[in-house]
C-alpha cells in the first residue's frame, strides 16, 4: 500500500484570463477547482493507473468537505484527520503570459490532532510506502518529516520525500527511498545555482553516496535526471502543448512509484514517471491513464 501525507491540503481554484490586469477588474474566461496538495496529487494518479493508495493529513471545513467528495467520486481511499478550521484554497493564476501562484497559509494543527495523525501511520507494515509532500504547517514542528523518516525508514517502510527547503535539508540525512526536487531546489539544498546539466551530476551522486535509493531531478520541459544504482540516466521531456502543469512534480512521483510498484523495472518507472509529469502538464487537471500511455512510448533514456 503506497501512503500518502498531506499536511496542508488545498483545493486548487485554477483561473483563466487572457491578460492579468493589476489593479482593475479581471473576468474570468474560465475557472476549475480540484483537491489539491502534493500528497493528495500523487493519490490521485496512483488511483488512476491502478495503484492501491490511501491519502491522509488534516482536513476540515468547507473545503474539507468538498475535497473528502471529490476525492470519493474518483474512488481515492483517505483516512484524514479531521479538523475544525477550513482547509486553503490555492489560487493558480494563468494568463498568457505564464502561470502565477498563490498559496494559502492553511489552518493551525494542535498537538492533539497530531497524535490523532500519528496514531493512523501506525497501520504501516514493512513494504509499504509513506510519501511525504508538500509544506510543513508552521504550527508543526519543523523536523517532522525528518522524525517520521527515522521511524518509519527503520521499519522496513519505503519513505519519499517531495519537499523543499528545511524539510528536504534534514530529510536527506537519513536516507530516504525516493527524492525529486526541481533543478532550483537541488540548488538550494547545496547553496548553489545550476546553469548545465553536466553541474547537476556530481551533486545528485553526492546524494546517492549518502545513502538515498534513487534521486529525480526534474527540470520541467527540459531534460530529466535519475541517480540509481546501477547509474546515471537522462530522459528528455516530451513536447506538447502546456495548458496547466500544476502538479506535474507530483505527477512525475505518482508515476515512477506506481510502475515501480507494478514493474519492479526502475528505468522502465523513470520513462512512465516522465510520461505523466508530462500528461499533466498538458491537461486541465492532472493526468489520466490514457493520456499517459499515449505519452510514454516518446519518452527515451541514455545512460549517462
Ligand atoms: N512544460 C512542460 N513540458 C513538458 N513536460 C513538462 C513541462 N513541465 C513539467 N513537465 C513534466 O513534469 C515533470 C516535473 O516538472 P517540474 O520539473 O516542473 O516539477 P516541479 O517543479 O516539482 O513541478 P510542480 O511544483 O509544478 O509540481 C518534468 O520532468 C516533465 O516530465
Ligand atoms: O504549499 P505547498 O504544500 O508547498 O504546495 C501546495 C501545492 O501548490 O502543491 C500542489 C502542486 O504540486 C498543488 O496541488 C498545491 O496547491
Amino acid at each position: 500500500m503506497i501512503y500518502t501525507v498531506t499536511l496542508n491540503p488545498s483545493i486548487d481554484f485554477i483561473v483563466h484570463v487572457d491578460s492579468l490586469r493589476l489593479y482593475q477588474l479581471n473576468r474570468m474566461e474560465h475557472e476549475h477547482k480540484y483537491p489539491g496538495g502534493k500528497g493528495i496529487n500523487v493519490s490521485r494518479i496512483l488511483t488512476r493507473i491502478g495503484v492501491e493508495t490511501t491519502a491522509l493529513g488534516f482536513i476540515g471545513g468547507f473545503t474539507g468537505t468538498y475535497i473528502r467528495e471529490a476525492l470519493a467520486q474518483e474512488q481515492v481511499a483517505h483516512d484524514f484527520v479531521q479538523i475544525p478550521e477550513h482547509t486553503r484554497i490555492n489560487i493558480k493564476l494563468k494568463d498568457k503570459g505564464g502561470e502565477t501562484e498563490i498559496n494559502g497559509q492553511g489552518p493551525s494543527i494542535t498537538p492533539e490532532q497530531l497524535q490523532q495523525f500519528m496514531k493512523k501511520l501506525e497501520r504501516l507494515q514493512v513494504g509499504d510506502m509513506l510519501v511525504l509532500a508538500g509544506n510543513i504547517p508552521r504550527s508543526l514542528p519543523s523536523n517532522l518529516y525528518e522524525q517520521l523518516l527515522m521511524s518509519y525508514g527503520q521499519r522496513g517502510i519505503h519513505v519519499v520525500i517531495d519537499a523543499s527547503g528545511e524539510a528536504l535539508a534534514r530529510a536527506v540525512r537519513h536516507q530516504p527511498f525516493l527524492i525529486k526536487p526541481n533543478h532550483h531546489e537541488l540548488g538550494e539544498l547545496f547553496n548553489t545555482t545550476f546553469t548545465t546539466i553536466d553541474e547537476i551530476i556530481p551533486y545528485g551522486e553526492k546524494l546517492l553516496a549518502q545513502g538515498i535509493t534513487h534521486v529525480i531531478v526534474s527540470m520541467a520541459e527540459q531534460v530529466a535526471l535519475l541517480f540509481t544504482a546501477d547509474g546515471v540516466y537522462r530522459s528528455t521531456a516530451p513536447r506538447g502543448t502546456v495548458v496547466n502543469s500544476v502538479g506535474a512534480g507530483d505527477s512525475l512521483v505518482a508515476g515512477f512509484i506506481g510502475r515501480l510498484a507494478q514493474t519492479g523495472s526502475v528505468q522502465d518507472a523513470f520513462r512512465y514517471g516522465i510520461a505523466t509529469g508530462s500528461a499533466t502538464a498538458f491537461s486541465e487537471d492532472l493526468a489520466c491513464r490514457d493520456k499517459i500511455e499515449a505519452i510514454f512510448p516518446q519518452v527515451k533514456l541514455t545512460k549517462l
